[in-house]
């Protein structure tokens, strides 16, 4: 999927509802324009692609979504296109019932039925516009037929992908979590693949989490002219609504986040290698070292001024070899652990790859009580899942995978990957008699309570959710690896990083480099969610800029090029 480059921020589809209310109680503008210029987005988009009028079959559902649908016809219709329209014999709401009458003065429109979508000639291009950010439950009867023939129409769906064009997304995916209602959560043949979809205002959490990425293709986010509604009482919406995604992060904020002086740095120290910091990198037993090195790697190619390995003694002898910047010093107990964080110079610590459970659990407890910023990752998070979270604190950045997260959070992993339990539509959502109202309702409880506001949104329990709700509870960052990576704080911000394009990343070693990634920045005083959102970026980057045949060694020698890269 193709995004714009540099942060960019994400709605869930209940904000959404919101903003676009506001927008409409305001007075300044009406549904009705907006509905314009979300299927003017949709027209100029195909035709910036397909740059010659061809024929269009455009499929119309029964809300909003189809209201854009027949916008789209109309304008395509203007430019000289063929169009064939499918519709239903519903009464949408006013704007789109406007834009159904607008078409129906230019052209008929045929009952969306399969066997008249499958009776009709062959497109060019077909416009999905069944549905969008209203989906509530799962597609049902002759809409779900039509759905999984858009699928795979005719058994030849990587052809038909590169004629489909999506409105707002492809119909039947949940734009608050990326899964499909009523298909398997793992998705399977019949979901509908774009080659492009057009989103409006913002991108919503599904394009970027579950199949989102690879059902959407392209994605365009077009201004249809909300932005100014962004402000609720005087603020601007804040960070724990909005996500910021990469990739690509932009080359300004990547520099921000490595390169400004961070408040928490130590002042004194100026150019000195203490002013990058220290961190240090708990190692494992003899013969388990690799791990912890390759962390150790990373954190010196990131920047920390210094990093120490730490593997009990008996194991020093494993470490002899390069790289030479690297100290090593052997820490055989807790004791000898607290000893060594007493010295405030040692500004991160990092524990878990290679680490052996036993040992991580021993030591875990000096890690915590040194109050140090730190990543608890692989074994760590075995043995934190056997000790529980007492102790843990917002310098925390826990890292795990699927499975880790399993042990950590079993509820919650049981609601991510469970049978789908569909919530009932959210009382208010909609149609609140008061978006502004509602709008400072949301923030208010943002800041009460993030975690409450978390699953509320979207039919489905998501992934964003359920590092949301996993943040929380720990009370500390949680960075939940996937080719969809979410990064959430305890208090509600969150970071989607999507890295469906580099299917090499997932090797052998990769997470152990992400750890020392990630206690690199932490040591150069990054705060905890920025490091964990920062490292995950880079460290992708790293394997983009590699490319397949990536092995985890290979990781850490690609940072400098990375920054080189980014005109760092
Ligand atoms: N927000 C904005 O700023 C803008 C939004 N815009 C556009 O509006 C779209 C959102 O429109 P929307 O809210 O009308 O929802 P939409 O996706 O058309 O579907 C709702 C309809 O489907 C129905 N329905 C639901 N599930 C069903 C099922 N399983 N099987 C059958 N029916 C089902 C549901 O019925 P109900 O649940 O009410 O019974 C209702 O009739 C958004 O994606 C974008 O394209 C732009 O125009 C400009 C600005
Ligand atoms: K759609």
């Amino acid at each position: 999927m193709k995004t714009r480059p540099g942060w960019t921020e994400v709605l869930t589809c209940a904000e959404m509802r919101a903003l676009e209310q506001a927008a409409m109680d305001s007075g300044k503008i009406t549904g009705l324009a907006l509905m314009e210029a979300a299927g003017a987005a949709v027209a100029r988009a195909i035709q910036g692609r397909w740059p010659l009028p061809g024929h269009a079959t455009v499929l119309c559902g029964p809300g909003n979504n189809g209201g854009d649908g027949y916008a789209v016809a109309a304008l395509l219709a203007r430019a000289g296109w063929q169009l064939r329209v499918l519709g239903l014999d519903n009464m949408p709401g006013p704007d789109a019932a406007e834009m159904k009458r607008r078409w129906a003065a230019l052209g008929p429109i045929e009952l969306l039925t399969c066997d008249a979508f499958r009776a009709g000639a062959d497109s060019d291009v077909y416009v999905d516009a069944i549905f969008g950010t209203g989906l509530a439950r799962p597609p049902e009867g002759e809409l779900a037929q039509i759905i999984a023939l858009l699928g795979g129409l005719g058994g030849d769906r990587a052809c038909f992908a590169q004629r489909l064009v999506a409105v707002d997304c492809p119909s039947g995916l949940c734009l608050d979590s990326g899964a499909h209602l009523g298909r398997p959560r793992a998705g399977d043949d019949r979901d509908p693949h774009a080659r492009l979809t057009v989103t409006f205002d913002s991108p919503k959490p599904g394009h970027f989490l579950e199949r989102g990425p690879i059902c959407c293709g392209e994605l365009v986010i077009a201004d249809i002219g909300l932005r100014q509604w962004r402000e609720c009482d005087g603020r601007a919406l804040r960070p724990a609504r909005l996500i910021a995604i990469w990739p690509p992060l932009a080359v300004e904020d990547c520099r921000a986040a490595i390169y400004a002086p961070p408040a928490n740095r130590l002042a004194k120290q100026g150019g000195h290698k203490f002013a990058n910091g220290h961190a240090l990198i708990v190692a494992g037993p003899l013969g388990q070292g690799g791990a912890a090195r390759l962390g150790a790697r990373a954190a010196l190619r990131i920047g920390a001024g210094l990093v120490t390995l730490a593997p009990p003694k008996a194991a020093l002898i494993e470490h002899l070899g390069p790289p030479d910047a690297l100290m090593r010093r052997g820490v055989d107990d807790d004791e000898a652990l607290a000893a060594m964080l007493a010295d405030p110079r040692i500004t991160a610590v990092a524990i878990g790859p290679g680490c052996g459970v036993d040992r991580a659990g021993a030591l875990l407890g000096a890690v915590l009580a040194s109050n140090r910023a730190c990543v608890l990752d692989a074994d760590a998070l075995t043995a934190l899942a056997a000790r529980g979270f007492e102790g843990l604190h917002d310098r925390c950045v826990l890292t795990p995978h699927g499975g880790e997260f399993a042990r950590l959070f079993p509820d919650l992993d049981e609601k991510l990957n469970g049978p789908p339990a569909l919530r009932p539509p959210r009382h208010g959502d909609a149609a609140h008699p008061d978006p502004m109202r509602h709008m400072a309702d949301l923030h208010a409880r943002a800041e009460a309570a993030p975690q409450a506001l978390t699953g509320r949104h979207g039919p489905l329990y998501s992934k964003l959710d359920a590092a949301r709700n996993a943040a929380a509870r720990a009370g500390a960052v949680v960075l939940l690896k996937g080719p969809d990576t979410v990064i959430a704080a305890p208090d509600g911000q969150a970071r989607i990083h999507s890295a469906h394009d580099i299917p090499w990343l997932a090797t052998a070693g990769a997470g152990d480099v992400l750890a020392g990634i990630i206690a690199g920045l932490l040591a150069r005083g990054l705060p905890p969610l920025e490091a964990a959102a920062t490292g995950a970026f880079l460290h992708a980057q790293a394997a983009r800029r590699f490319g397949p045949g990536l092995i985890a060694d290979d990781l850490p020698g690609q940072l400098p090029g990375v920054l080189r890269d980014m005109g760092l």
